[in-house]
C-alpha cells in the first residue's frame, strides 16, 4: 500500500485530480465529507488529508511514502526528504509588499516583517544584509501593514487581487513556487516497483498536459491572428 498526504485545501483537489487522470480514483474522495482518509485497496494507494504546513512530516516520518505539498511549505519546513517533480498547478510566488507608494529603502532597519514564513523571510533578508523583526502570524498577513503592525509582509501572491484589494503592491519578488511531488527516502528504495510506476505515470501525465497546453497557445495565437487579418480586410 502507498500512502498519500494531500495537503488539504486548493492543492488536495487538483492532486487528487491527477491520480483520478491516471486511473488511480476513490470515487468516496468525490463527495462532499469530513472524512481524512480514503482507501483504495485493489490500488494499493490510501490518501490522507492533512494540513499543508504538516505533509512534510508525514513523509519525512514515513506515515505517508508521497506527498503533494507547495514549494513554500517545502522552503519553511525543511525536512529530510526527496522532491521528485513540480507538478505545475498551484502557482503563485513569495513577495515582499507592503503600502502602496512606500517602496522605502529597507536601510537601517530593522524592518519589521509580518508572514506565515519566518524561515524563508528570514533567509531572504539575511541574504539582503537586511535586519529584520519577524512578527509571525496564521493568515491575513495583509492586514499587518495597514493597521501599522508592521512595516512589509512576506506572503503568496497568486493574482494580486488581496493586495490591490487591501492598498498593498509587491516590492520585490523572492522566487516561483508550485506543487511538488514530495517522497519519504527510506519508502523510495523499498517500495520502489510500485512507486516508480507510479512517479512515471505521473511524469508521462505532466508530459501530456504541457503538450496539449502548447497545442492550446498555438491554436489561440493561429485565431489571433485570423481574427487580426480579417479586422484589416
Ligand atoms: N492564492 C494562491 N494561489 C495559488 N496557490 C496558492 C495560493 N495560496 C496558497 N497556495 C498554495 O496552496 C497551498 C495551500 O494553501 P491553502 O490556502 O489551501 O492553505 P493554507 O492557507 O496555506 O493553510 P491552512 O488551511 O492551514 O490555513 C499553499 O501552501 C501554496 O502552495
Ligand atoms: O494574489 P492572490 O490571488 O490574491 O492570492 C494571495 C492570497 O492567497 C493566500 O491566502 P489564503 O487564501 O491561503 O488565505 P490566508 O490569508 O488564510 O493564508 C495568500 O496568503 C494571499 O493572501
Amino acid at each position: 500500500m502507498i500512502n498519500i498526504a494531500l495537503a488539504k485545501g486548493r492543492l488536495a483537489e487538483e492532486g487528487y485530480k491527477v491520480f483520478k487522470a491516471l486511473g488511480y480514483s476513490v470515487p468516496a474522495m468525490e463527495k462532499k465529507s469530513r472524512k481524512l482518509i480514503f482507501e483504495s485497496p485493489e490500488k494499493g494507494l490510501r490518501f490522507i488529508l492533512v494540513k499543508p504546513a504538516d505533509v512534510p512530516i508525514y513523509v519525512e516520518k514515513g506515515a505517508a511514502d508521497l506527498g503533494i505539498v507547495g514549494k513554500d511549505t517545502l522552503l519553511e519546513k525543511d525536512r529530510n526528504l526527496y522532491e521528485l517533480l513540480d507538478l505545475g498547478f498551484g502557482k503563485c510566488k513569495f513577495s515582499v509588499a507592503g503600502l502602496k507608494g512606500e517602496d522605502k529603502n529597507f536601510y537601517p532597519g530593522p524592518l519589521r516583517v509580518a508572514t506565515k514564513y519566518p524561515k524563508v523571510a528570514k533567509n531572504y533578508f539575511l541574504k539582503r544584509g537586511i535586519a529584520i523583526d519577524i512578527i509571525e502570524l496564521q493568515g491575513s498577513v495583509e492586514l499587518a501593514p495597514i493597521i501599522g503592525l508592521s512595516d512589509v509582509i512576506v506572503d503568496i501572491v497568486e493574482t494580486g487581487n488581496t493586495l490591490v484589494e487591501n492598498g498593498l503592491e509587491v516590492f520585490e519578488d523572492i522566487t516561483p513556487l508550485s506543487a511538488r511531488l514530495i517522497a519519504n527516502k527510506v519508502s523510495f528504495k523499498t517500495k520502489n516497483g510500485v512507486m516508480e510506476t507510479l512517479i512515471e505515470d505521473i511524469q508521462r501525465y505532466l508530459h501530456r498536459q504541457d503538450v496539449e497546453e502548447k497545442e492550446e497557445d498555438l491554436k489561440k495565437q493561429h485565431f489571433a491572428k485570423e481574427a487580426r487579418s480579417h479586422a484589416v480586410d
